[in-house]
């Protein structure tokens, strides 16, 4: 499975596609495939036929099949955690995503952890059963909370048996942004999954930077569109990563 080959010494470069229509997200997948990125996210959340769930499946292998070597992460965003709205049911979300496990070829789902745990456990099995990986997440759109319910909730997505643990949060200050990159160094030690932490924002930007000298295996960067507040250019973050490298 990817995650295996998820390198600590370099973080993964995702770009998400936020398009409405299948032709617009073929539209971006072209600007973003001459990129390069290690991952394309699609975020389901924007895409208008988000009901019909043959559709959906059938755009997702479109996508595969533009990038066929790129992990492939597919992702429904709640409004609570910064996401567009969707007129689906958490039931139909589950739903949707069980569908898309057993009927296309993305490789990776992400699932909130906020969720009711019988729903992640049962997500969990159907991934595994269909050799996908699953990333659960946490976002906070308001605030950066503090280390220990960061690290609780890193250790929750581990015990759920994810294959990664994500969290995105916004700071209010500089000290938010040091200590979601201190709770990333914390984390590598203390659990064995790989961690993606991102501080969001103009203030949260610089963890986007270098968050993967800290641990943090993926960095979600800009390739045609934004999804997130303080996303940087994948080339401008390439360009970081090298001049870091080079001098370390
Ligand atoms: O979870 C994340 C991280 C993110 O919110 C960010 O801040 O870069 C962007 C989302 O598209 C993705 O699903």
């Amino acid at each position: 499975m990817f995650q295996s080959k998820l390198r600590k010494e370099y973080p993964y470069l995702c770009t998400p596609i936020v398009g409405t229509t299948s032709e617009e997200l073929l539209d971006e997948l072209e600007i973003v495939k001459e990129k390069g990125p290690d991952m394309i996210e699609w975020r389901v959340d924007y895409f208008q036929e988000i009901q019909d769930f043959e559709r959906v499946a059938e755009v997702a292998n479109a996508i595969k099949k533009v990038t066929p070597g790129t992990p492939l992460l597919f992702t429904i965003r709640s409004v609570a955690e910064g996401g567009n709205p969707t007129p689906l049911s958490p039931a139909e979300i589950v739903g949707l995503l069980s569908y898309i496990c057993k009927h296309s070829c993305i490789d990776i789902i992400d699932y909130e952890i906020a969720n009711p745990e019988e729903d992640t456990l049962h997500l969990r099995k159907v991934s595994r059963e269909c050799g996908k990986s699953l990333i659960l997440s946490y976002h906070d759109f308001t605030k950066t909370p503090s280390e220990d319910q960061l690290l609780q909730i890193l250790k929750k997505a581990e015990s759920l048996e994810a294959d990664i643990a994500k969290i995105a949060v916004m700071p209010n200050s500089y000290s938010d942004v040091i200590r979601l990159l201190d709770i990333t160094e914390q984390a590598n030690r203390l659990i064995k999954i790989p961690v993606a932490t991102m501080s969001m924002n103009g203030l949260g930007t610089v963890s986007r930077m270098i968050g993967w000298i800290f641990g943090s295996a993926i960095v979600f960067t800009v390739g045609a569109k934004s999804s997130a507040p303080g996303q940087v250019p994948i080339e401008k973050v390439r360009e970081i990563i090298k001049t870091i490298k080079e001098y370390q």
